[in-house]
C-alpha cells in the first residue's frame, strides 16, 4: 500500500456505537449501557443497534479475566494508596475509580439487576476501544464511538512505526496510511503521545518503546523550591528564601503555568505542573528555568535536577518490597504490570544520575 491510501472507510450509522450529546447521561454511561446491553442480549432494553453492531459487539474480550487497565482495578489503587513512586497514577485512578463508582450508582438506580463486575467491564472497554470524535465545525459536543474493525488498531508510540491515521465526519469514519506499508506488516495508529501512565491506567500494557515517556519530579514549584532550599541546608524560615521563591514560581508559572482547581478552596489557581525528566535524559523546560532563576547558573540548576533524580531513584529502589507486599493480592496480569512500570521509570531516572 502507499501512502494515503484509503484502509478503512466505515459508515458510522452501520458500525458504530456512537454516543447521542442530547440523552441524559453522560458518554461513557451511554455507551457503557449499550455494551451491557448487548452482552446481555436483552431485547427489552435494546440499544437500537444494528444487527452488525449487535453481532461485532458480541466477540468483544468478556469481563472476568484480567482487568484492562489499572484505573479500572480498584485492588490495585487501593494497594498503592500510599506509594509515594506511583503518586500520580494513584491520584488518576482515585478519580477515576470514584467516576466509575458514581456512574455505577446512577445506572444502579436505573436497573438494579446491573453487577458491579459487568459495569467495570463495559467501561473498560470503552476507555480501550473507543475513539473521540470532534466535530470540526463545533455544531456539536465531542462524542465517543467504538467503531467495528477499526478498534482492533494497536497502538505505537515510535512515530516510524505508526503507518495509519484516522479521521471522521458525519457519516463515515476513515482509516488512511501516512507512509507505504509493505505486505504482510501490521497497521498501527497512535492512541496518543502519552507517558507509560496512560496507557498502563486505561489499556492495560506499556508500548514496548515509549519515547514520550517521563517521570515527574516535582508536582508543584512550591514542592520543587522547599525541596532545594533544604538541599541549601537552609532552614524553613531562613530570611530572603520566601520572597526569592515567590518570585522564581511566579516568573516560571506566567510562562509555563496551567489553571489547576484547588479543592480545599474550589477556586482556580496557577501552578506549574511539567516539571519532569523526559526520555534519555530530557529536562522540561519549566523545571530548567526554575533551577536557574533559583541556582543562578545553568551548571548548578542541572546539577540539583540530577541530584534529585538520584534521590527519586535510590527511594523507588528501596520501596520496591513495600510495593511488592502492598499488590500481593492483586491479580498476576496487574502486579507485572506495575513491576514493568516501574522498571521504566528507575531506568528514566538512571539516564541522569
Ligand atoms: C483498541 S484495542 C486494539 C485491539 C486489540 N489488540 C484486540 O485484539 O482486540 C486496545 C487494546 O489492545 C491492546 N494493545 C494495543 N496496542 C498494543 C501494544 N502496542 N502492545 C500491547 N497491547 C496493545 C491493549 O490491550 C489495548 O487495551
Amino acid at each position: 500500500m502507499s501512502r494515503n491510501d484509503p484502509v478503512l472507510e466505515i459508515p458510522l450509522a452501520e458500525f458504530g456505537i456512537l454516543d447521542d450529546p442530547s440523552e441524559r447521561t453522560t458518554w461513557s454511561r451511554q455507551l457503557g449501557r449499550a455494551l451491557v446491553d448487548v452482552h446481555r442480549r436483552s431485547r427489552a432494553s435494546d440499544p437500537g443497534l444494528t444487527e452488525t453492531m449487535r453481532t461485532y459487539a458480541m466477540t468483544l474480550p468478556k469481563f472476568g479475566g484480567e482487568a484492562i487497565g489499572l484505573a479500572n482495578n480498584p485492588d490495585v489503587a487501593s494497594a498503592l494508596a500510599d506509594a509515594w513512586d506511583c503518586r500520580e497514577a494513584v491520584s488518576d485512578m482515585q478519580t477515576f475509580g470514584e467516576q466509575i463508582s458514581n456512574s455505577y450508582e446512577q445506572e444502579l438506580a436505573l436497573d438494579p439487576t446491573l453487577r458491579e463486575d459487568e459495569w467495570r467491564w463495559a467501561l473498560s472497554m470503552v476507555h480501550s476501544r473507543t475513539f473521540r470524535i470532534e466535530d470540526e465545525y463545533g455544531r456539536r459536543a465531542t462524542r465517543r464511538a467504538l467503531i467495528a474493525a477499526a478498534d482492533l488498531l494497536n497502538h505505537s508510540s515510535v512515530r516510524g512505526e505508526v503507518n495509519c491515521d484516522w479521521s471522521a465526519n458525519d457519516d463515515y469514519f476513515v482509516v488512511t496510511t501516512t507512509r507505504d506499508v509493505r505486505a504482510g506488516e501490521e497497521l498501527c495508529i497512535s492512541y496518543g503521545e502519552q507517558c507509560d501512565r496512560h496507557f498502563a491506567l486505561f489499556y492495560g500494557f506499556l508500548p514496548s518503546q515509549n519515547p514520550f515517556n517521563r517521570v515527574k519530579l516535582f508536582f508543584n514549584g512550591r514542592e520543587a523550591l522547599d525541596w532545594y532550599q533544604e538541599l541549601c541546608g537552609a532552614a524553613s524560615d531562613a530570611p530572603g528564601w520566601s520572597n526569592e521563591k515567590e518570585r522564581v514560581v511566579k516568573l516560571v508559572c506566567d510562562k509555563y503555568g496551567t489553571y489547576k482547581m484547588d479543592k480545599s478552596t474550589g477556586l482556580r489557581r496557577r501552578v506549574i505542573q511539567d516539571l519532569y525528566l523526559g526520555e534519555g535524559g530530557k529536562v522540561s523546560d519549566a523545571m530548567l528555568l526554575l533551577f536557574n532563576e533559583m541556582c543562578g547558573d545553568e551548571e548548578m540548576a542541572i546539577a540539583a535536577i540530577r541530584e534529585r533524580a538520584s534521590e527519586l531513584r535510590a527511594n523507588m529502589l528501596n520501596t520496591t518490597e513495600r510495593v511488592e507486599a502492598a499488590l500481593a493480592g492483586s491479580d498476576a496480569y496487574s502486579q507485572s504490570l506495575v513491576r514493568e512500570y516501574r522498571r521504566r521509570k528507575i531506568d528514566l531516572l538512571s539516564h541522569i544520575v
